[in-house]
């Protein structure tokens, strides 16, 4: 399984032209030998909250048509990061997963909201419980940048069975430590892949981290990308490697889960 992640920098609030960008890098980079594509957090519009109230999108809207249709002509998977999504006039950080026939198979409403880039106060979060989708006969996840701190929900994927999970983001530079800590530690804890996507660039006197990473079951970080350039990060994953981490440390076989949840 071949995958692709779009380190990107955003143009804040400007739809119409990040979907430009995202098309031309397909042009570019999408080709028969990539079966997943990932982009980031809220790749439509940055963190221009201000002005979400205009921007946010139906979820059948502009971007979801727009990844619907790159998935189609590139015959490819889509994690196709987040974008702000308005539902009875309330805004979500929607992640969206589409399969190479252009069908949503799932929908992701980010659950914990960041206090510290002041998302609880124009966007709502998440009430939907995590589930796992399937691509291409493969269980697997995504939660969305500030969710990494919650490991509950990310063991609760793995507990239904996936084997890689994806994390679209905009982390800041400020706690890049935490984000690449963090990142690997879910793997080794969960033992699986742990793939990311995060933004490059600042805006509104944040700057963001970069270093998207692959992280292998066995915590090996296989790339990372650079602090501050866009760039296309490309791994194969060996899904056996799962299987054999699991069978190397048991801890899915050792857990006492009556102790605890
Ligand atoms: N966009 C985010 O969720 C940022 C998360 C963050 O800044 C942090 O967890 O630290």
């Amino acid at each position: 399984m071949n995958i692709a992640v779009f380190q990107m920098n955003i143009i804040p609030g400007e739809p119409a032209r990040n979907r430009e960008k995202v098309k031309a890098w397909f042009e570019r980079n999408a080709g028969p030998s990539i079966d997943i594509i990932v982009l980031p957090e809220m790749w439509t519009t940055a963190y221009a909250l201000e002005e979400l109230d205009q921007l946010a999108e139906p979820s059948d809207g502009p971007t979801v048509t727009f990844l619907q249709e790159l998935a189609v002509k590139y015959d490819v998977h889509l994690i196709g990061g987040s974008i702000a999504v308005k539902e009875d006039g309330k805004i979500f950080n929607r992640a969206v997963v589409i399969d190479r026939k252009g069908t949503v198979v799932y929908e992701y409403d980010k659950i914990h909201l960041v206090p510290m880039l002041d998302e609880p106060k124009y966007l709502n979060g998440g009430t939907s419980s995590v589930k796992a989708f399937e691509l291409d006969g493969v269980k697997m996840g995504v939660v969305i940048c500030y969710d990494l701190r919650f490991p509950e929900i990310i063991r609760d994927l793995a507990l239904q069975g996936i084997q890689v999970l994806f994390i679209p983001a905009e982390w800041p530079e400020a706690r890049a430590a935490h984000w690449e800590t963090l990142s690997v530690a879910r793997a080794v804890e969960n033992q699986m892949y742990v793939v990311t996507c995060n933004r490059i660039g600042s805006y509104n006197g944040t700057t963001f981290a970069g270093r998207s990473m692959f992280i292998e079951p066995f915590g090996g970080v296989l790339s990372k990308g650079t602090p501050d350039e866009e760039e296309v990060l490309q791994n194969t994953l060996d899904l056996e490697s799962v299987k054999r981490v699991r069978e190397e440390v048991p801890i899915f076989k050792s857990r006492v889960p009556g102790l605890y949840k």
